[in-house]
């Protein structure tokens, strides 16, 4: 099958060279000259393990090509949109211009039949709202929502063998036909039994946002219990494990230390909190406001930490900071707990970073 992706970051680059692996002839579409260029010559614009080789596998294939210039998608079955969605300036909601302009940017080749797919995260209602907008100017186009679940640092592995697959279709005649078209993008990974849910856009985007808010609140918990063991000098880390034990608990996501970053979870919840917000239903989030403070907290935690560990004061004392990513394994430092550190740092006035 012919398939445009448009936005080649983090989530689309691994997104497009994945799917030629799975069979397809893909052309990645980015505003973004230089990492357009780059993907092109093969050159992997960020470091994702796995992602330099898939690249040039992928591109050798000859199915694989990538442009600034978004008539090249002319001609694919199915266009995934997979543009960021970054917090506002100064609020909590999402930016959607990026998503905005994407999907114009689609009605210059868009034709009835073609089925546009969001992958990016995006407020609850952002899905109908495209669906409208592609109805009235391409009547007889399809549109899906189908969010994305890969975790930076395992993109590669987590695009082809996800542990399930969410689609996000409106009712109607055209269900059926939206459901196949996605079902043959993802064949292999459906033929081995993948788990799927088939539900409506507005659940699609929901399960994205729960997900994320849920792995937040599980690192917060710990962060939380944490805070008292340090108060009372019990160890949170036999804690996390004696309690992980528990199969309801699990294990994973207990990882006490300096919380959460990433272009991803942080975000998340605030854009999440603020849609709730616009719907009237504010109330049923305020917890993950709670859930924000405590992994705050842990930042302004480790710098006293630091000023402690100095004698009361870090003025004119050399302090070294290792790592800048916000996570082992990636070169990302959107929303860095370590960066955001090294700042704080540098306000309390050691002679050097
Ligand atoms: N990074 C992840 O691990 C991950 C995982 C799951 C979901 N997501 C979601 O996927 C989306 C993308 O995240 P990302 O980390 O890949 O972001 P990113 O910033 O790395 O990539 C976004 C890309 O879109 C390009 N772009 C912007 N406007 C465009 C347009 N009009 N046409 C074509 N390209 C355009 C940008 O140049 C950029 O290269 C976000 O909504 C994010 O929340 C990300
Ligand atoms: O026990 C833990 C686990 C993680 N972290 C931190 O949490 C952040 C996020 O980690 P992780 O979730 O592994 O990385 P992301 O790549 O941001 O992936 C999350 O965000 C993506 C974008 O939405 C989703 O697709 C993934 O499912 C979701 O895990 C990082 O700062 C980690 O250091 C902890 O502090 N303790």
């Amino acid at each position: 099958m012919r398939i445009s992706v448009i936005g080649c970051g983090y989530l689309g680059a691994v997104h497009a060279a994945s799917l030629v692996e799975l069979g397809h002839e893909v052309v990645g579409i980015d505003v973004d000259e230089r990492k357009s260029a780059a993907l092109g010559h093969a050159r992997s614009p960020f470091y994702e393990p796995g992602f330099q080789d898939l690249l040039e596998h992928s591109l050798a294939s000859g199915r694989l090509s990538f442009s600034t210039d978004v008539t090249q998608a002319a001609g694919a079955r199915v266009h995934f949109i997979c543009v960021g969605t970054p917090q506002k300036h100064g609020e909590y909601g999402a930016d959607l211009q990026f998503v905005q302009a994407a999907a114009e940017s689609l009605l210059r080749v868009l034709e009835p039949g073609e089925l546009v797919v969001g992958k990016s995260t995006v407020p609850v209602g952002t899905a109908a709202g495209l669906a409208q907008m592609y109805g009235e100017k391409v009547p007889g186009s399809l549109v899906a929502w189908n969010p994305e679940f890969l975790r930076e640092g395992f993109a590669v592995r987590d695009t082809l063998h996800p542990d399930r697959l969410v689609y996000g279709i409106a009712d109607g005649a055209e269900a059926a036909t939206i459901e196949s078209m996605l079902d043959e993008v993802y064949g292999p990974i459906v033929a081995r039994g993948t788990p799927k849910v088939v539900t409506d856009y507005a659940t699609a985007e929901m399960v994205k946002t729960a997900a994320n808010s849920f792995l937040a609140t599980k690192i917060s918990f710990i962060n939380a219990m944490a805070e008292l063991c340090e108060a009372t000098g019990a160890d949170v880390k036999q804690l996390a494990d004696a309690i992980g034990y528990d199969d309801r608990i699990g294990r994973k996501f207990l990882n006490a230390g300096l919380g959460f970053g990433g272009g991803c979870l942080p975000k998340d919840i605030r854009a999440f909190m603020a849609r709730a917000g616009e719907l009237g239903a504010d109330q049923a989030l305020t917890f993950l406001r709670e859930v924000d403070n405590i992994n705050m907290r842990r930042r302004i935690r480790m710098v006293e930490l630091a000023r402690e560990v100095c004698d009361g004061s870090l003025l004119g004392k050399r302090v070294a900071v290792l790592g800048a990513a916000f996570k082992p394994d990636s070169d990302d430092i959107r929303d860095s707990p370590a960066l955001n550190v090294a700042a704080q740092l540098q306000l309390q006035g050691p002679s050097s970073g």
